[in-house]
Formats: C-alpha cells, sequence, structure tokens
C-alpha cells in the first residue's frame, strides 16, 4: 500500500473533489460518516460518555461531523473546542452551526481555561490537529494534551494522534496524544511505523473514504508499506522440472572463535528459504560444529584455528552472504577488503562486515553494486552518521544507498529496506525477535532468496516479510520472551504456507467437493 506525504493526501483530496464534482464538505460528510460507523458498530448504543476535542481547522471538522451523528444517535457527548487559532477552517465553521442548530454546544477552550474533567471510563475523540500541524502545539494546548494522556481514557484519534508531525517539522514529543487507537483516512502514514513516532500509536486502522483511485494509482510515493498483497506477487513458483542447481549455490562467510553459532544460524535459514546448495566458510574451530548441526550445508574452512585471515572459495559462487560473528582481527579485516575486490556480484553484508566497511569507507568503493546491506541501528549509524530525526535518518540512509548503489535495509520493529530512493516499510514482525541471531537469520534468508535469483532488492523486501512471518507464527505457540532464532528457522516453511493461505471466509463460501 502506498504511503503518502502530507502533501500528496491534500493533492488526492483535490483530485477526488474535482473528479466527482462535490464540495470539500461532502467529502468531510463521508470521511466523518465513516469515523461514526466505526464507533455505532462496537459501542452499539452503550452509554459511555464520548468527549471529543476538535481543532479549528478540518480535523476538528471531522469532529464536528462525528459529534453531530453520535448526537443524533442519542450517545452522551460533550464537545470541546480547542481554540488555537481565530483560522478557522470553512468547513470547520460549517460543521460548528450545523451541529448547534442540532442544539449541541460546545465549549470553547481557551488559553486561560480550566482543563475539562476526564474519567478513565470515558471515551476521548482526538480531533486537535490532523495532517496540518506544522509545528509543536503552544504550551497551553501541550498541556491539554498531557491531561488527555494522563486520564488514562481510552483515545480514539481521527486521522492521526494530534501534536504528531507527518511530514518533518519541529513538534514536542511530550505534547502527542497518545492514542489508544487511530483511525487514518484512506492510506497509511510513515510516522506510524517509525520508532520515534510510532509509540503514540497503538493500534490502527484504514477508514477508505473513497479517494479517487486513479490518482492514488499514477502518483509515485518515497514509501510503500509491505503487506501480504505487496510480497505474493515476488513469489517465484519453483518449476518442475528443476534441480537443486537451478536455485543456486550461496556461501556463508563469517564466523569466529565462540561465534560459529552465527553461521549456523543463518547457512541453515539459507537453506530453508529455499537456496540449492549452501556452503559455509568459517575458520577451522567451527568445521565439526558445522558439519554435526547442519548436515545439509557443505562447510570449507580458513587455515587459521579461531578467526577468519583469508577468503578462498573454489567455485563460482550464486551469491554470498557474509559478516556475521566475523570479528574485526586485522588479518580478517584485510581478508574481507581482498574478497571485496575481487567479488563482482552483488552480496548480502552483515554484522562484522558492516562494522569493517564503517572503519575502512574506501572498501565501500569496492562492495558490488546492487549489494544488500542489512544494519541495525547502530551499525547504520555507524555507516552514515548521527542523525537527530527518524526523518534525517532515513534521508541520510537514502543518499547513502543511492551513492553507493546499495540496498540498505534498516532492521527495526518496522523494518525499512532502502533502495534507489523509496523505502520499503515492512509489516510483519514483533518484539520477542529482538533476540540473539535473529539478524543471521534474516542475513541467510536474503542471501537465500538471492540465489534463487530473486534481484537484490526483492529479496530484501521479501526476506523481511517473510522473516518477520515466522517470527509471528513461532511467538503464536511459545510466547514473545522463550523466541529464539533458531525457532524463526523452523517456521520459514510455515510462512510460505502462511501467504498462500486463503482467508477462512473464502474457504467456508468454496462449494462442497
Ligand atoms: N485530505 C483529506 O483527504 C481529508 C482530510 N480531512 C481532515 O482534514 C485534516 C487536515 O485538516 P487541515 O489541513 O485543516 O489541518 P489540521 O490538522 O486540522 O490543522 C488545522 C490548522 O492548524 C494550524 N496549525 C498547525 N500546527 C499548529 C500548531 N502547532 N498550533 C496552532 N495551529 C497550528 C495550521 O494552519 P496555519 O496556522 O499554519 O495556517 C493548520 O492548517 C486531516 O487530518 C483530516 O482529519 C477530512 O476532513 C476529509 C478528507
Ligand atoms: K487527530
Amino acid at each position: 500500500m502506498k504511503i503518502f506525504s502530507a502533501h500528496q493526501i491534500y493533492q488526492a483530496d483535490k483530485s477526488t473533489i474535482q473528479k466527482e464534482q462535490i464540495k470539500s464538505e461532502e467529502l468531510m460528510e463521508r470521511a466523518a460518516t465513516q469515523l461514526f460507523e466505526w464507533m455505532h458498530s462496537r459501542l452499539r448504543g452503550t452509554q459511555v460518555n464520548v468527549k471529543l476535542f476538535c481543532g479549528i481547522g478540518n480535523n476538528g471538522g471531522d469532529g464536528m461531523v462525528l459529534a453531530r451523528k453520535l448526537h443524533k444517535h442519542d450517545y452522551s457527548i460533550k464537545v470541546y473546542v480547542v481554540n488555537y487559532s481565530e483560522k478557522r477552517s470553512e468547513d470547520f465553521l460549517l460543521n460548528l452551526e450545523r451541529l448547534k442548530d442540532s442544539k449541541v454546544w460546545p465549549d470553547f477552550i481557551n488559553e486561560e481555561s480550566d482543563l475539562p474533567e476526564i474519567s478513565p471510563n470515558d471515551i476521548i475523540v482526538d480531533a486537535i490537529f490532523g495532517i496540518g500541524l506544522n509545528r509543536a502545539p503552544d504550551d497551553w494546548v501541550g498541556n491539554l494534551i498531557e491531561h488527555i494522556n494522563d486520564s488514562r481514557a481510552f483515545t480514539l484519534s481521527v486521522d492521526v494522534p494530534s501534536g504528531l508531525p507527518v511530514d518533518s517539522c519541529h513538534w514536542k514529543p511530550s505534547y502527542v496524544i497518545r492514542a489508544s487507537y487511530v483511525l487514518s483516512f484512506q492510506l497509511p502514514k510513515l510516522v506510524f511505523f517509525l520508532p520515534e513516532t510510532g509509540v503514540y500509536v497503538n493500534q490502527w486502522e484504514i477508514l477508505d473514504i473513497g479517494l479517487d483511485q486513479e490518482f492514488i494509482a499514477k502518483t509515485e510515493t518515497d514509501y510503500e508499506l509491505i503487506g501480504r498483497p505487496e510480497v505474493l506477487p515476488l513469489y517465484r513458483p519453483r518449476l518442475k522440472f528443476s534441480h537443486k542447481g537451478t536455485y543456486g549455490h550461496a556461501v556463508i562467510i563469517g564466523g569466529s572463535y565462540g561465534k560459529i553459532g552465527a553461521v549456523q544460524l543463518a547457512s541453515n535459514a539459507c537453506l530453508s528459504v529455499g537456496s540449492g546448495l549452501v556452503t559455509a566458510f568459517v575458520p577451522k574451530c567451527g568445521y565439526d560444529s558445522l558439519q554435526t548441526a547442519v548436515p545439509e550445508v557443505m562447510v570449507l574452512t580458513g587455515s587459521r584455528e579461531r578467526s577468519i585471515s583469508e577468503i578462498a572459495i573454489p567455485f563460482k559462487a550464486s551469491v554470498v552472504g557474509i559478516g556475521m560473528g566475523m570479528g574485526m582481527e586485522d588479518d580478517t579485516v584485510s581478508a574481507f577488503g581482498s574478497f571485496l575486490k575481487e567479488c563482482t556480484k552483488p552480496m548480502v553484508i552483515d554484522a562484522d562486515g558492516l562494522n569493517i566497511l564503517s572503519q575502512n569507507p574506501q572498501m565501500l568503493n569496492d562492495v558490488p553494486e546492487l549489494s544488500v546491506l542489512t544494519p541495525h541501528p547502530k551499525e547504520l549509524e555507524r555507516l552514515i552518521g548521527y542523525w537527530t530525526s527518524d526523518f534525517e535518518k532515513l534521508e541520510k540512509a537514502k543518499a547513502f544507498a543511492a551513492k553507493h548503489n546499495l540496498v540498505v535495509v534498516i532492521k527495526g520493529a518496522h523494518t525499512i529496506t532502502i533502495y534507489n530512493g523509496k523505502g520499503y516499510v515492512n509489516t510483519t514482525g514483533n518484539p520477542g525477535m529482538a533476540t540473539a541471531g535473529s539478524g543471521d537469520v534474516l542475513t541467510g534468508m536474503i542471501t537465500g532468496l538471492m540465489a534463487q535469483g530473486y534481484s537484490s532488492v526483492k529479496s530484501a523486501i521479501f526476506g523481511v516479510y517473510l522473516h518477520g512471518l515466522a517470527g509471528d507464527l513461532g511467538v503464536s505457540s511459545i510466547g514473545y520472551e522463550a523466541l529464539k532464532a533458531s525457532l524463526i528457522i523452523e517456521n520459514i516453511g510455515n510462512a510460505y504456507s502462511e501467504l498462500f493461505r486463503q482467508p477462512e471466509i473464502e474457504q467456508k463460501e468454496k462449494p462442497n467437493g
């Protein structure tokens, strides 16, 4: 699913209004009707106190329309207008009048007003700021937001949590609504998925307000959300008349004394994701354990016992995954540097491979184009330098990837794959996957997909998705804490099956026999 910037959403809004020959207030009515139906289908007339906090722009306007509809259906409501500016939008004003016409009289909250009482049992509708936020709220509005957050009442945010910037602008973390649920219009917003800003969104859902589909389809975006519909078309079916050579020979290079497990996990994952053949290249100390732990994987060793001091692969590998558990001994660094010079095919670089690149930036010139780098945030910082916000991080990562023509996989709760100026935001995975070896498994999976002929960027996007899905399936039986990297590998097969599982409703609808 595409992720639009605020500017693009306003354009889609405009295009819809023009094409359908409707007024903007009609679009607001449509949006708020969706909000109302969402609430009404859950509350079914339950007598709770709904307190709506509305700004003076169109986000506030949505709140006004919602209030009118709730009132019409006999819900107990109280409306507050957060009067932060004299520049009220037309559609806000129109719907304020309509609300008054239905005999609902909002309280106006100004700088001097007392904070309204909120019980933890109330339901809060947050319609203070939407995608129009372009600076941090004033202190008195911020205090009100803090007051709402402190109330612990269920808070439903309209479009975005108020105070959260949709695009880069000055904002203040304590002046953002902590939304229990966000009902966002038409398309998801990038900030829901970034570590700094995603924490304000507990759960989110998209409401289809019928924005111009043609416009959405033709608009190029900087970010895309990757779910099942995006991943399914990437899948390359196995062919009947194929053999193990058809699916490539991957080589996993890494390991050092005490860290052979990293290679074991990566090679095992590489095989489990479908690489035809996998050879591991490790220091001598890894030979026995690897041969025993994963008999399907072939093993080559260097001449040293405890670390890699030279890399020699006596055949043409389809793809190489390198760096996990490798250490940064001087000899290892020079072996890695020489190996990069020899390689021409895109490879996957992780962990110490990335740390070596950060310490020896000249080596970046030898990294084959279209290679995939898989840094976690600290490794990324070493590569691209310090950032002051997630927006800046993404811009820097994009510039870095473009400069060297690489694919950069920024690992996190929502891993983002960066390539060619665009970011692909993953939707699978869970906190249980923040565990030792999880990254080694991912590197092995991406390498294994490349071995089978998937392009670098597709391998990264698909690998990240499958890895998260395998982790989700893993925790479903044992919970977050107990999830180990090896269980992610065990679930790779199930993740493939899950990808093709028909939703239950469709299955039930199938005629018998
Ligand atoms: N597009 C769509 O498809 C649809 C959109 N809809 C809804 O419209 C919402 C966007 O509405 P919006 O553009 O009126 O902006 P909104 O967020 O209400 O802010 C209002 C104004 O506040 C100002 N301002 C900014 N920061 C400030 C600050 N810190 N402190 C004080 N003032 C501040 C700023 O004006 P400024 O002062 O900069 O001139 C801004 O214009 C969207 O989220 C959705 O809910 C639906 O109705 C229908 C379909
Ligand atoms: K809001």
